[in-house]
């Protein structure tokens, strides 16, 4: 070869290997492009409904944060699964609604290996009939209030992306039907070993506070603040229970077993009389009657919430979801200070039943008639119970969603069931995003000054050889 062309010879190695160096770094950066989804259902079987929930993940990307996403719920018709108690076979058949929807949901071809979760009181006849759909069934577990509130948190997390970084995280405070939870990250010790759960996701460790109250969700919270004053009440004739937490001209005539009709208010003697049921429209004797149900003159720690049970200082900023979301969104009570809450909060309670049915003629009236309850004992709750303060309050986030997904418990369950959140952090890519981006750049900047070089030094010994033989 003559030596004249060697440096075009170098020249174009130099490119082809660039051009190999690139192509191998797209495709191990690139690698899962082309997106196949798996899925997994769970079902929530809470005290006062149950939701079906449908989440997706590219099916190669399983271990990295923030994948799992909400695809689709389904909200079963009627009460929660308890409810069927004398009907078991009635439970199964009310989720068909929702399992022929996640059928259409989820790809035929995926069908078989989709997991099934059911988050509840087992039911025979509910797992039967789950049994019967084409999924993967996994069997029924009853949730424990410790898991309700750990798995909450690590949903709230997961989905803000608060586990692979530094940051702080988000505390999880969930209100129910029947029940209620608390779980943050204390900057206390722990002193009861019943509050204390230890996680190690992604190669951190995070020792986490939780508490859940069986009984004080809100419609039990409601009976047990109405027991309290029908007791009380019980000897008038007729009986006639007049409610500072319902507004003025509510009316309804009710039997003393609807209220005790529950393990929650078993321990309260049970007659057999009906009672009329009349509204007051007083905040703050609402406030004082709901203050009741929380004993806060016992504690055999250093503090604690109510009843006797220990809780470390609030810490950090919390995501409040389900009824506390429910509630204060609809009374439009999301984002304002403690005191401006308590005061719109009052206004409304006063305001008279007739006008709150016609302002809102499409809202259930159960539902409306129980919002100045609620939110009065939403309040006390954080303020009483958890110690919220007027100064911390802005630290609680009202929220339903995060991204497309609910906050609850049930992704933090299938989450931890699939094994998704592994405990080391997984593989990163070769390198960052923005290093590559910018290496792919220089390097292709590279490969053209060498191609114009390439062509430059052609050109000048084109021309050379031209000279010579002329
Ligand atoms: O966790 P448990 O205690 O088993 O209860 P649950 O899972 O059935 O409870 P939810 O979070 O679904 O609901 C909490 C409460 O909020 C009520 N609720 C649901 N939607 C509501 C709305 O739009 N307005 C007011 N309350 C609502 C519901 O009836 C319950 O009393
Ligand atoms: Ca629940």
């Amino acid at each position: 070869m003559e030596r004249r062309y060697m440096p075009v010879v170098i020249f174009l190695a130099a490119i082809t290997v660039g051009i190999i160096i690139m192509v191998v770094i797209s495709v191990v950066q690139n690698k899962p492009l082309y997106q196949k989804y798996k899925y997994g259902i769970v079902l929530d079987a809470g005290s006062s409904h149950t939701s079906v929930f449908i989440y997706e993940w590219p099916a190669e990307k399983e271990n990295n944060t923030g994948m799992v996403q909400q695809k689709h719920t389904c909200n079963v018709k009627g009460k929660g699964i308890s409810s069927y108690s004398a009907n078991p076979q009635g439970a199964g058949a009310s989720l068909q609604e929702c399992m022929n929807e996640a059928k259409q949901k989820i790809p035929a071809h995926r069908h078989p290996e989709t997991p099934v979760y059911l988050g509840a009181t087992v039911l025979d006849s509910v797992a039967l009939s789950l049994k019967s759909y084409p999924f993967s069934y996994q069997g029924a577990r009853i949730i424990s209030g410790q898991e309700e509130g750990a798995f909450g948190w690590i949903t709230v997390n997961y989905l803000s992306e608060n586990l692979r970084k530094p940051t702080g995280t988000l505390g999880a405070l969930d209100l129910g039907g029947a029940s209620t939870q608390i779980t943050f990250v204390p900057q206390q010790k722990i002193e009861s070993s019943d509050n204390s759960i230890d996680f190690r996701l992604y190669g951190n460790n995070y020792h986490l506070y939780t508490h859940s109250f069986l009984c004080y969700g809100k419609d039990q919270a409601l009976k047990l603040s109405m027991g309290k004053k029908l007791e009380s009440t019980l000897k008038t004739d007729p009986i006639e229970l007049r409610d500072p937490c319902f507004h003025p001209g509510y009316k309804v005539p009710r039997t003393v077993p609807d209220v005790f009709n529950t393990p929650c208010t078993k321990e309260l003697k049970l007659a057999n009389e009906n009672f009329l049921h009349v509204g007051l429209g007083n905040w703050s004797q609402c406030q004082q009657s709901i203050r009741k149900v929380f004993n806060t003159s016992i504690c055999s720690y250093s503090k604690c919430s109510f009843n006797g049970v220990f809780q470390p200082s609030v810490y950090g900023d919390f995501g409040a979801f389900s009824a506390f979301f429910f509630v204060m969104d609809f009374l439009n009570l999301t984002s304002d200070s403690l005191a401006t809450t308590k005061e719109k909060l009052a206004a409304y309670c006063s305001t008279p039943w007739e006008k709150i049915v016609g302002n809102h003629p499409k809202i259930d009236q159960k539902y409306l008639s129980e919002y100045c309850f609620s939110a009065t004992y939403i309040l006390t709750l954080l303020e009483d119970g958890y110690k919220f303060t007027s100064n911390n309050w802005k630290d609680i986030r009202f929220i339903k969603k995060i991204g497309d997904s609910d906050a609850g418990w049930t992704l933090g369950y299938m989450l931890n069931l699939t094994n998704m959140i592994p405990a080391e952090a997984p593989d990163m890519p070769l390198m960052p995003y923005g290093g590559y981006v910018t290496f792919m750049f220089f390097f292709a900047l590279l490969i053209l000054v060498l191609l114009l070089l390439v062509y430059l030094y052609f050109h000048r010994s084109t021309r050379t050889a031209q000279k010579d033989i002329i």
